[in-house]
C-alpha cells in the first residue's frame, strides 16, 4: 500500500520536475534569444533578424557557394556595417579595411585571426598561425624566398612551365581546351616546384595529380568545416557528410605529404633550384625529431604549396576567362604585347611590367573576380574601426568582392573595362574613370598579414599572359556562355566551370 503512494507521488515530483526542467529551458531560451535581439553589445546594429539569433544565415550563405554575393546583398540592405552572426560584424568601406588589417603594434597585427579558418588545428603554419609572435617568426623564417632577388631567380623555372603549357597548346589548343583544368595544371606544377623541388607533370600528363584530386574534393567539405565551427556540438557530425572514400584519399595525401616533405628535407640544399623549402629547413640544419616542429613544417610547406597555386590559377583562369568574353580588350592587348617584343625569347616579367594595358587587364580581372573570399575574419580588440567602436573578441570580416563591384566606389562597376586603371597620358584614357577608388582594390590585402607572395605572382601572371598571346590568337569556342554572376560558386575556392578556350597559333606577321 505504502509503496503505491510512494509511486503516485513519485509521479507527481516528476511530472512537476519535467514542466519545470521545460519551462526552465523554454525561458532561458526565450531569454537568450531576447539578451541577442535586445541587449547583446551588438544588438543596436542592423542585419537580417535570424543573424542576430544564430549562424543559420551565415551557414546557408556559405554552403550555397555564394557567400560573397550574400555578403553584397546584406550590404546593400543594411548598410555599411553588417551583424551578420550573433557576434559578428561584416563591413564594407574601404576605411575599415583599413583600420582591420593595417593595425598593429611592432609588426603584430591587433586584429588577430580567428580559428574559422584555420585548418591546421594548433598548427597553424603560416597562413592560419593565429598567435602573432609566432606567425612573426615564421613569416620572418620563409620572407627571404620572397624578396625581389628570389623572385627574379625562379623566372627561367616558371618560364619553363609556361613554354611546355604554349607547346601543349599548339598540340591541342586549336580545337579548343578547357582553360579550368589547364591554369590547375599549369599553377599547380609550378607551384610544386617553387615549394619543395617537386615536379608534378601534370601538363605532361594531361591529369590531376592525386594530390590536386584531392584538394578540388575537399573544396566544398573545408566550407562544412569551417560552418560546423560554429556549432560546437552539431559540428562532431561533419564527418558525415564527407564520403568515405574521400576520408581515405585525404589519408593517402597526408601520407604522400609527409613522405614528400622527408624526401625535401633529406636532399637539404642538394636540389636543382632555390625553393621556398630552403628557407625553412636550410642546408646546415637537422631535420626535426620533434614530431610537434615536423607536423609545423607539414602545414608550412602545404600551405606555400595551396597559396601558390590557387589564386595563381585562378587569376590566369579568370583572366582567359574577362578577355575571351571581351574581344576588344583582346586586340588591344594582343597588339601591345607583340609590339614590344620581336622574338618569344625576348619575352620578360620585368618588360612586360611596363607593359600599361596588360597591367590594366590584370588588375581589372582582380577587381571583379578577387580570389579570397573568406573576408578575412578578425577578433576584435576592441578598437574603432571606420568610427565605429567594436567591443572586444567580437568578429569582424569585410567583403573586398562588395566594395570593388559597388557603385559607390566605381564607375560602370560591374564591367570589365580596364581603361579605368589607365594613366591620363595613356591614348585610351577616358576621364570618366577619374574618380574610381583604384587605390582601394586590394586583393592581396594589407598590413601585417598581407600576402607575401604578391611579386612573385604577378610575375607568373604576367609571364603567363604575355607569352601565351605572343603565340596565340586566343577566343572562347563556340556555344560557351558562362556567366559570371549565374555559373560561379565558392567555396574554399573558386570552383571553375569549364572554360572551352581557342588556341590558335598566330600567323606569322600578325
Ligand atoms: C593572385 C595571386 C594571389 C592573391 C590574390 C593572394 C591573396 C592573398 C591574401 C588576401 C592573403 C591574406 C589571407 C588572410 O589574411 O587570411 C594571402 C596570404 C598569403 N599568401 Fe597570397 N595571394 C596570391 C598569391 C600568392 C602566391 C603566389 C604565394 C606564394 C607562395 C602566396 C603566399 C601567401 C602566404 C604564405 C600567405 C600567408 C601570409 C601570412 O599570413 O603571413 N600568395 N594571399
Amino acid at each position: 500500500m505504502n509503496r503505491v503512494q510512494v509511486f503516485v507521488l513519485d509521479e507527481n515530483i516528476l511530472q512537476t520536475l519535467l514542466k519545470t526542467i521545460i519551462l526552465a529551458g523554454a525561458l532561458s531560451i526565450t531569454w537568450h534569444y531576447v539578451y541577442l535581439l535586445y541587449f547583446h553589445p551588438l544588438a543596436k546594429f542592423p542585419g537580417p533578424r535570424v543573424a542576430a539569433v544564430s549562424n543559420i544565415w551565415y551557414t546557408y550563405s556559405w554552403l550555397s557557394g555564394r557567400y560573397p554575393w550574400e555578403t553584397e546583398k546584406v550590404l546593400k540592405t543594411y548598410g555599411d556595417v553588417v551583424r551578420i552572426a550573433p557576434n559578428e560584424l561584416l563591413f564594407f568601406t574601404p576605411e575599415a579595411f583599413a583600420d582591420i588589417y593595417s593595425a598593429h603594434f611592432k609588426n603584430h597585427e591587433t586584429f588577430q585571426k580567428t580559428n574559422l579558418n584555420n585548418r591546421g588545428g594548433k598548427h597553424g603554419g603560416i597562413l592560419f598561425e593565429q598567435d602573432p609572435v609566432r606567425h612573426r617568426h615564421v613569416a620572418k623564417q620563409v620572407a627571404p624566398a620572397f624578396s625581389p632577388k628570389s623572385t627574379r631567380a625562379k623566372e627561367p623555372r616558371v618560364q619553363k612551365y609556361i613554354d611546355a603549357f604554349v607547346s601543349k597548346m599548339r598540340t591541342h589548343g586549336s580545337s579548343g581546351v578547357d582553360a579550368s583544368k589547364w591554369c590547375n595544371w599549369l599553377a599547380m606544377d609550378i607551384s610544386a616546384d617553387m615549394a619543395y623541388n617537386h615536379e608534378m607533370h601534370q601538363m605532361r600528363d594531361m591529369k590531376n595529380s592525386p594530390f590536386l584530386d584531392v584538394l578540388l574534393g575537399f573544396n566544398a567539405y573545408t566550407t562544412i568545416e569551417q560552418v560546423s565551427k560554429r556549432f560546437p556540438i552539431l559540428g562532431k557530425l561533419k564527418y558525415m557528410f564527407i564520403p568515405f572514400s574521400r576520408i581515405q584519399s585525404m589519408k593517402a595525401m597526408n601520407k604522400t605529404s609527409r613522405e614528400e616533405l622527408q624526401r625535401r628535407i633529406e636532399k637539404k640544399g642538394d636540389t636543382e633550384n632555390l625553393d621556398f623549402f630552403e628557407q625553412l629547413v636550410p642546408s646546415g640544419r637537422t631535420i626535426p625529431s620533434d614530431p610537434d616542429e615536423f607536423r609545423h613544417l607539414e602545414q608550412v610547406a602545404t600551405q606555400l604549396l595551396f597559396a601558390g597555386f590557387e589564386p595563381i590559377s585562378s587569376w590566369i583562369y579568370s583572366t582567359l576567362f574577362q578577355l575571351a568574353k571581351h574581344p576588344s580588350c583582346l586586340g588591344i592587348l594582343t597588339a601591345e604585347i607583340r609590339n614590344a617584343f620581336d622574338h618569344y625569347d625576348d619575352i620578360s616579367s620585368t618588360a612586360l611590367a611596363k607593359l600599361e594595358y596588360l597591367n590594366a587587364c590584370l588588375e581589372e580581372t582582380l577587381r571583379l573576380l578577387p580570389s579570397n573570399n573568406t573576408g578575412l575574419p578578425r577578433v576584435s580588440p576592441g578598437a574603432t574601426v571606420d568610427k565605429t567602436y567594436v567591443p572586444p573578441g567580437v568578429t569582424v570580416q569585410t567583403s573586398m568582392f562588395a566594395t570593388t563591384r559597388s557603385a559607390r566606389y566605381f564607375r560602370d562597376p560591374s564591367h570589365f573595362d580596364p581603361r579605368r586603371w589607365l594613366n591620363k597620358q595613356h591614348p585610351l584614357y577616358d576621364s570618366k574613370f577619374s574618380t574610381d577608388r583604384l587605390s582601394d582594390v586590394l586583393p592581396f590585402s594589407q598590413g601585417p598579414r598581407q600576402c607575401p607572395g604578391k611579386n612573385i605572382a604577378w610575375m607568373q601572371v604576367r609571364l603567363f599572359v604575355g607569352m601565351v598571346l605572343w603565340t596565340f590568337d586566343i577566343s572562347q569556342a563556340p556555344g560557351t556562355k558562362l556567366d559570371f554572376e549565374r555559373d560561379f560558386i565558392t567555396y574554399g575556392f573558386w570552383v571553375k566551370p569549364e572554360l572551352m578556350v581557342n588556341f590558335i597559333e598566330r600567323q606569322k606577321d600578325s
